[in-house]
């Protein structure tokens, strides 16, 4: 696993314009090798700030958006279509102003079309990842070329929450939520080993209220305790701040020439 490095920028919305920036840059440098590119999308404000700023960003058509792969780090379990889906914010912030093939985007099962619970979800889920591996990939889902994270104030990712029975699996690749502490309590989410299946893996946190969480998992909390600690990529591990959210964070990990 990769050691975390941070960059900070000066506010959130710097931090959602330079990482839409880096993040265009990325999947155009991946796709010009003609591999397929997996990304995973996360929800929650910066997750959607990010994908508005590619939106607004005139770099976007460099990105060969039909044959980009889409998935999500974990879903509410609700109707295709809900408000609070993060499938259905990622459409309105950028995926319905994108020409991506129906086929390559991968929103988590709905409520409604998979109406047998959410542990069905999640099943149905891992067998849609699994069967997107290819030969050389581990654990049971495609090599992503990054995979995004937000990072809650209470340090969960995905909905990967402290000392919930989700931070805790070994095996499976999605889990169901159920009694999650931030609403809605039943959700869908990817575990750490599939996180830590992901060539980069970027975790990103913005304001004050993030600064505890941020200096708490890259202060060497366990990941039950604070599982943005256990997310890390095999080639590389990003934290992407804004200045109030690495407020609190170790003095050795703040970077020197932050503006
Ligand atoms: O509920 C969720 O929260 C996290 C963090 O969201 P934020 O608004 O505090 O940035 C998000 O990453 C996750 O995808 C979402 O389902």
């Amino acid at each position: 696993m990769s050691v975390p490095q941070v960059v900070v920028h000066r506010d959130a919305e710097l931090l959602a314009t330079a990482v839409a920036a880096r993040l265009i840059t990325r999947i155009v440098d991946a796709q010009a090798t003609g591999a397929a590119v997996h990304v995973v999308l996360t929800g929650g404000r910066n997750g959607n700030a990010l994908l508005e700023a590619i939106a607004g960003s005139p770099a976007r058509d460099a990105v060969d958006w039909p044959r980009l792969n889409l998935w999500w780090g974990d879903e509410r379990y609700l109707p295709d279509g809900h408000p609070d889906r993060n499938h259905t914010q990622a459409r309105a912030a950028l995926l319905d102003s994108v020409p991506v093939d129906p086929a390559r985007v991968h929103p988590v099962p709905a409520s409604d079309t998979q109406g047998n619970g959410p542990e069905a979800a999640a099943a149905s889920y891992a067998e849609e990842l699994a069967r997107a591996a290819g030969p050389g990939d581990r654990g049971g889902v495609p090599s992503f070329d990054v995979l995004l994270l937000g990072v809650g104030p209470d340090t969960h990712v995905a909905s990967l929450f402290p000392e919930h029975p989700g931070v805790r699996e070994t095996e499976r690749t999605v889990v169901a939520v159920r009694g999650a502490p931030k609403p809605p309590p039943t959700r869908i989410s990817m575990t750490l080993p599939a996180i830590r299946a992901a060539r980069e893996v970027w975790l990103l946190a913005a304001g004050a209220e993030k600064a505890e969480a941020v200096a708490l998992a890259l202060g060497g909390a366990g990941e039950l305790q604070a599982p943005a600690a256990g997310a890390q990529g095999r080639r590389r591990t990003l934290w992407l701040l804004d200045r109030a959210a690495a407020a609190a964070i170790p003095q050795q990990l703040y970077p020197p020439a932050s503006p």
